[in-house]
């Protein structure tokens, strides 16, 4: 079944979505993304907003190396693994039905002297945010997390327990919908909020949100 409802004009195309697995060379290393729609739906498939945010990492210009990171709504991790295999220690999330299948894929892309730089975790937005650090992270990364209307309070609510002043948050978004660029403008009011990236070919923006002003 799938964890979430979808609408049809948001999914990857059906060839793709029917895809048992996909293939991506990033950071040097070769994946192959175990895939999975019939059962797990949104979660179990890689997006392209996580494909460009992936190539937006590689381009170098966020630090990564030493860096502390979280993924949010991670789905198969693609995000999550390119950035630790780019340095960072990374915090991998996703709701609780998905973390097997998202498990699963980091054990077996991610090579052995590498696997202490991820941790998998369950993260549903606004909940339980004490188990997580306030403001402990430097970067915060989600690819094709602003789409469900209903999720969005509690989504700023984590984005905002999780930043610090210094904390860079990367959001790879499709805007499929005016009620998906509300969501961008009311983080505005709370964020300093820069579209950083844009794939014109999959039609996928980068923005960059700041708790505070500061250089960037
Ligand atoms: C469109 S998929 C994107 C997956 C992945 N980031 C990618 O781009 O390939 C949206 C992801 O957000 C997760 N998600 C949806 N609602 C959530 C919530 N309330 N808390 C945490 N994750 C959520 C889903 O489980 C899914 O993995």
């Amino acid at each position: 079944m799938a964890l979430v409802p979808y609408e049809r004009n948001c999914l990857p195309s059906l060839s793709k979505l029917h895809d048992t697995s996909a293939e991506f060379f990033f950071a040097s290393h070769h994946f192959c993304i175990s895939q999975d729609w019939n059962r797990l739906g949104v979660a179990a498939v890689v997006w392209d907003a996580a494909v460009v945010l992936c190539m937006y990492l590689e381009l170098g210009q966020v630090e990564l190396n030493g860096r502390t990171a979280i993924e949010l709504g991670a789905g198969t991790g693609l995000v999550g693994m390119v950035a630790a295999l780019l340095g960072a220690k990374v915090t991998i999330t996703d709701r609780a039905p998905a973390l097997d299948f998202l498990q699963a894929n980091v054990r077996k892309n991610v090579p052995p002297e590498k696997q202490d730089a991820i941790v998998v975790s369950e993260l549903t937005w606004g909940e339980n945010l004490e188990r997580y650090k306030a403001g402990g992270y430097d970067l915060i990364l989600g690819a094709d997390i602003v789409y469900l209307e209903d999720t969005f309070p509690a989504l700023l609510r984590t984005l905002e327990h999780l930043s610090s002043n210094k904390t860079v948050v990367l959001l790879a978004c499709r805007i499929r919908y005016e009620r998906d660029q509300n969501f961008l403008d009311i983080l505005q009011q709370r964020f300093i909020l820069q579209e950083v990236h844009y794939d014109a070919q999959r039609d996928i923006h980068i923005y960059r949100a700041l708790k505070t002003k500061q250089e960037l």
